[in-house]
């Protein structure tokens, strides 16, 4: 099938300043639709643009190794394609623009796109039925510069200046359905003990001299119902990062992530590895410089910066290879970790697929050597990736390219979300720790799907109830302890079983009055409460009488 020419790309500017708010109105309008976000503190290289893929021309979809490729246009499909070769066509390098200022595919690679690289072990199998990859080229797209205060619309259609239109015209408010709840609890595939098990068997490894790190990790899940979206927009403000997005294709995919995997501008390619996580607060205590002196944490950095440099070396120019920062300490939320910067200058007449040949995936999330850790985690894990410590970004036609590492990222496949956490093992790792960093990750994401519990408000209202209940036990303990008082100084019997009759007599009829409160309960309820007064009647007398 013959995959659309990219064709001349115009630029219009816009005077939407509130891209959230413009994206929640294009989703409700298209499909295959997409946000990517940088949030935090605006600066010339982060928190810069927002990217918005407003209406799809073509898609790339990868399930189990096999590519489809759809234009859209037409609909019509070539379920034999090559997934580098549409890459391939889809991003020149090398272009002149130096920024997102140009149409172009969003989405991901999952994890699982690492078998278009190596002959790895595969021994893990989808049970989640989300795409190994999907990426969407769009016709139309909206890119907001936050640093020069501007906005763009970029097409190659005349037929979408109608949208754009209606758009420029349209209320600036969010648009979004009515609910998103998460059912039940949150469920891992490791129990604590599993885990903690499996970084043993990774430090065998390690001593083996097989490998001097591997990223180990574990998937979470629960179910849900409704938008997605809802939980994304709760996310931007619990947890803002620098490399956020939403796909809404056929199972969403959000990102929190706070690391940049690859970016690609004219010749220069550069990634961030961050490796080295810490709470930033424990007991009250920064651990900023606790975490910038750690040699274990800025040992595990080193080991990956390095694994960077080699692969990035592999499409660079000789000698332009270097590390302007390493183990930089940078906060995201609740978490320092420490961040370093590796670039460098790719040689000409490259191909996207040399990238991702040389980078993919990213040494972050493996380990190192590369290969040797990826095929332990793919023995040691109990689930496949899928999204999760694959690639999400943008990839401009001109060469623009700039992704993240998807990690504490949720996907959706329609009846349970599912996210994963993990941490880069090495030698002096101590497994409870290394949980407990798992746990810290996850944290924010655990939380506000916790907000989400279609139980939550009800449970609120039952916690209130039963302090209320406490406390009323309380006061009739308090009298029961006078009771016991005055029965020990006139010698009257602790047991008065009439009086035990009346009371379970009287409880049982109002409790049935009362409608809601199940029948067989009020007998057994006092029949216990009142046994326990008996007790505490009877110590009050035992002590006084010693
Ligand atoms: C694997 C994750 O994070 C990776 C591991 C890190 C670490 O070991 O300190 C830090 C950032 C990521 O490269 C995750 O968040 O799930």
């Amino acid at each position: 099938m013959k995959i659309l020419e990219g064709l001349k790309t115009e630029t219009v500017s816009s005077r939407i300043d509130n891209p959230i708010a413009l994206y929640s109105l294009v989703r409700s309008k298209y499909k295959d639709t997409s946000i990517l976000e940088s949030l935090g503190p605006v600066n010339e290289d982060t928190a810069r643009y927002t990217i918005i893929g407003v209406i799809a021309a073509e898609k790339l979809v990868c399930r189990d190794g096999q590519t489809s490729y759809t234009d859209l246009t037409s609909n019509s499909t070539d379920d034999q394609a090559e997934f580098l070769s549409v890459m391939n066509h889809w991003v020149k390098l090398g272009g002149r623009r130096e920024t997102p200022l140009q149409l172009g595919a969003i989405g991901y690679l999952g994890y699982e796109m690492k078998s278009l690289f190596e002959r790895y072990d595969q021994r893990l199998t989808n049970d989640t039925g989300i795409p190994d990859a999907y990426l969407v080229r769009y016709s139309l797209m909206h890119v907001t510069d936050h640093y020069a205060g501007q906005a763009y619309w970029l097409l190659n259609d005349d037929e979408h200046r109608k949208a754009i239109a209606e758009f420029e015209n349209a209320p600036c408010l969010i648009h979004a359905e009515q609910h998103f709840y998460v059912m039940g609890d949150i469920t891992s595939d490791f129990s604590e003990d599993e885990y903690l098990e499996i970084i043993e068997r990774t430090k065998e490894y390690i001593r083996a001299g097989d490998i001097f790190q591997a990223n180990i990790t574990m998937r979470f899940h629960c179910r849900y119902d409704g938008d997605p979206f809802i939980l994304y927009l709760r996310m931007r403000e619990t947890t803002p990062n620098p490399f956020f997005g939403y796909l809404d294709f056929d199972m969403p995919l959000l990102s929190t992530s706070p690391e940049r995997f690859l970016k690609v501008s004219g010749r220069s390619i550069s990634s961030y590895p961050i490796k080295g996580t810490s709470l930033c607060q424990i007991d009250g205590i920064d651990q900023k410089e606790e975490l910038r002196n750690s040699e274990k944490n800025r040992a595990e950095n080193t080991m990956i910066t390095d694994l960077l440099r080699n692969d990035i070396g592999r499409v660079s120019e000789q000698g332009s290879v270097n590390v302007p920062i390493l183990c930089g300490v940078k906060k995201f939320n609740n978490l320092y970790h420490l961040e370093s910067i590796v670039e460098g200058t790719l040689r000409p007449n490259l191909k996207m697929s040399d990238i991702l040949q040389a980078t993919f995936p990213g040494g972050s999330i493996t380990g190192a050597p590369k290969i040797r850790a990826v095929d332990i985690i793919e023995e040691l894990e109990l689930t496949q990736r899928g999204p999760y410590t694959g690639m999400i970004g943008f990839f401009g036609e001109s060469g623009y390219i700039d992704s993240n590492i998807a990690i504490r990222s949720i996907y959706f496949n329609g009846s349970n979300l599912y996210f994963h956490a993990g941490g880069g093992i090495v030698v002096d790792s101590e497994a409870r720790s290394e949980y407990e960093e798992l746990n810290n990750k996850v944290r924010s994401i655990s939380e506000t799907c916790r907000e989400f519990n279609i139980l939550k408000d009800y449970r609120a209202q039952i916690d209130v109830i039963d302090g209320k209940l406490l406390q009323l036990l309380n006061e009739r303990f308090h009298i029961v302890k006078q009771v016991g008082a005055v029965k020990e100084q006139y010698g009257i019997p602790v047991t008065q079983s009439k009086r035990i009759d009346e009371v379970l007599d009287k409880r049982t009829k109002y409790g049935q009055e009362l409608g809601d409160v199940p029948p067989g309960l009020i007998p057994e309820l006092f029949t216990l409460i009142i046994e326990f007064a008996m007790k505490e009647e009877e110590t009050d007398s035992a002590a006084s009488a010693n």
